[in-house]
């Protein structure tokens, strides 16, 4: 007879553009440090890579200054709050169940990026947060159930990874195609929880059928 056996859901949450506004951050340093150079409104970003749509859009030139100020110490320590994340990712991990960890890539071009993304986390979430915090440049090696991230396309090693990857809306790829995936459009509309109910459920089938 089938046994129910009591398994957690394990969600990875993305930091840049999914808990953090990377782009917004962006775009004001690059006007207020550059206030006479053309620039991108975020209405008009497309792809992962603000640099490579400054290189294509206004030259090379244009493209080293956006990459310097995300280089820049101090840059992920003063990234704003993607609206209503760190409300929504504590009610998450409260949920019968359900265990949520950080999964973010560290930019390793930038001395201070690993300390400041802990240090956003210790801020913005907690101390207790900081423990769950997974700092990886291959997501696909994680065993999870659910990544919530912003980049269309996660590839690595691991060419089968466990988790079912949730496309978190952002400004650099709202027009992006993204097959079969499930999108996440925000953390204001409460949608995450209705999303979240449904892996729990396919969970807790999986649990009973196993
Ligand atoms: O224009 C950009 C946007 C992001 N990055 C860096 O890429 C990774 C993204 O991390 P995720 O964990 O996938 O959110 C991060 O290191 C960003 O700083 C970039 O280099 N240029
Ligand atoms: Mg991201």
């Amino acid at each position: 007879m089938a046994q129910w056996r009591k398994e957690t859901l394990r969600v990875l949450v993305d930091m840049d553009m999914v808990l953090c506004d990377f782009e917004h951050h962006l775009l004001a340093e690059f006007r207020s440090k550059y206030p006479n150079l053309p620039y991108i409104p975020l209405s008009k970003r497309r792809g992962f890579y603000a640099k490579d749509q400054y290189d294509k859009t206004f030259g090379s030139n244009s493209g080293d200054k956006i990459m310097k100020i995300y280089r820049d110490a101090g840059f992920f320590t003063n990234l704003p709050e993607i609206p209503n994340a760190v409300k929504a990712v504590k009610e998450m991990n409260d949920m019968n169940l359900v265990d949520v960890y950080i999964c973010s890539s560290p930019m390793f071009s930038c001395n201070t990026c690993l300390t400041e993304k802990a240090n956003w986390i210790e801020n913005y979430l907690g101390h207790r947060w900081v423990e769950k915090l997974i700092l990886i440049k291959d997501k696909t090696l994680i065993n999870a159930d659910v990544l919530i991230d912003d980049r269309p396309e996660i590839t690595g090693a691991n060419k089968a990874p466990h988790w079912e990857h949730v496309v978190f809306t952002a400004c650099h790829n709202s027009f992006s195609e993204i097959g079969q995936k499930r999108r996440l459009s925000g953390w204001t509309d409460g949608s995450w929880r209705e999303l979240i109910s449904t892996f729990l459920k396919q969970l807790q089938i999986n649990n009973v059928e196993s």
